[in-house]
């Protein structure tokens, strides 16, 4: 039942509402909505409001930003950052600046990304470890990680920490490789042939720490089909329920 209010309630944005191109992937990931067994909304809200999170020298609020490779995220991230005074951590750009600091570290990153692979927990958690402890923001998004439950579950022993959120931008795969061919940033992974094993990665890999987090009533899937501001509709109207 509560899978409905749910939707009801936060998931609907007025591209909702409007039939996908390409439905076959969402149908896919019906499943990963919360199921009617888990906590209901107002538990969820309940814990986020006694938890420790942002509060006064206990750790930021942490929110996970998950979703395929091109559905989005890092664009959600910066209006999410913008209008809700979050700070962005962008897993892909701190991985990125290791590449261009020119050491063997970054070398080693290069040729992982270049074959759309997942770059050792170790390394990955430990940026994120540092970019969080840096950051005055008592509200943090972690963009693009955990990519597999390997990164996850190295992410909770190295922080101690569990996100107090997670969101999941849902998209096609046709959607996700027409974006990604026309980003344009001179990304050495924005190529057919490597964007091919990134899906993969993702389906295979990454979709099993949504069902985690689901399965914690932690996720809440978002359509990321349609127009930016659409998207961003549904995500302000889930922002704005949190009463961060
Ligand atoms: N709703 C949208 N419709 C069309 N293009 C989009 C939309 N959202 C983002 N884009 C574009 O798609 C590309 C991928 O978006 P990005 O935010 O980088 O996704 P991700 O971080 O998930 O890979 C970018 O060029 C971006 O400008
Ligand atoms: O936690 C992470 C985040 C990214 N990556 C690597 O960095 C690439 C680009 O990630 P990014 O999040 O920037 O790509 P996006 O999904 O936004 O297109 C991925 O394909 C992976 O190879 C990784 O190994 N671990
Ligand atoms: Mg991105």
């Amino acid at each position: 039942m509560w899978r409905r209010r749910l939707g009801a309630l936060l998931l609907r944005s007025p591209s909702s509402s409007t039939p996908s191109s390409s439905s076959s992937y969402q149908q896919h990931h019906h499943h990963l909505i919360p199921t009617p067994n888990e906590k209901p909304l107002a538990l969820s809200l309940l814990r986020l409001f006694a938890s420790q999170a942002g509060s006064d020298g206990g750790r930021p609020f942490i929110a996970f930003i998950l979703g395929g490779p091109g559905s989005g995220k890092g664009t959600q991230c910066t209006r999410i950052a913008s209008d809700f005074g979050f700070a962005h951590v962008s897993a892909g750009d701190l991985l990125r600046n290791e590449i261009s600091s020119g050491t063997d570290k970054g070398e080693l990153i290069l040729e992982i990304i270049k074959e759309g692979r997942i770059v050792p927990s170790e390394i990955t958690v430990e940026l994120i470890r540092k970019a969080i402890e840096s950051t005055t923001a008592k509200r943090v998004l972690i963009d693009g990680f955990p990519r597999c439950e390997e990164n996850r579950i190295a992410f909770e022993k190295i922080t101690g920490t569990e996100p107090d959120l997670v969101i999941f931008f849902d998209c096609p795969e046709d959607e996700m490789v027409k974006r990604l061919l026309g980003r344009n940033q001179g990304r050495v992974d924005d190529n057919i042939e490597t964007i091919k094993k990134r899906l993969k990665v993702f389906e295979s890999l990454n979709i099993p720490v949504v069902e985690y987090y689901s399965s914690r009533g932690k996720a809440h899937k978002i359509n990321a089909t349609g127009t930016e501001d659409e998207i961003f509709e549904a995500v302000r109207k889930l922002f704005s329920s949190l009463r961060l």
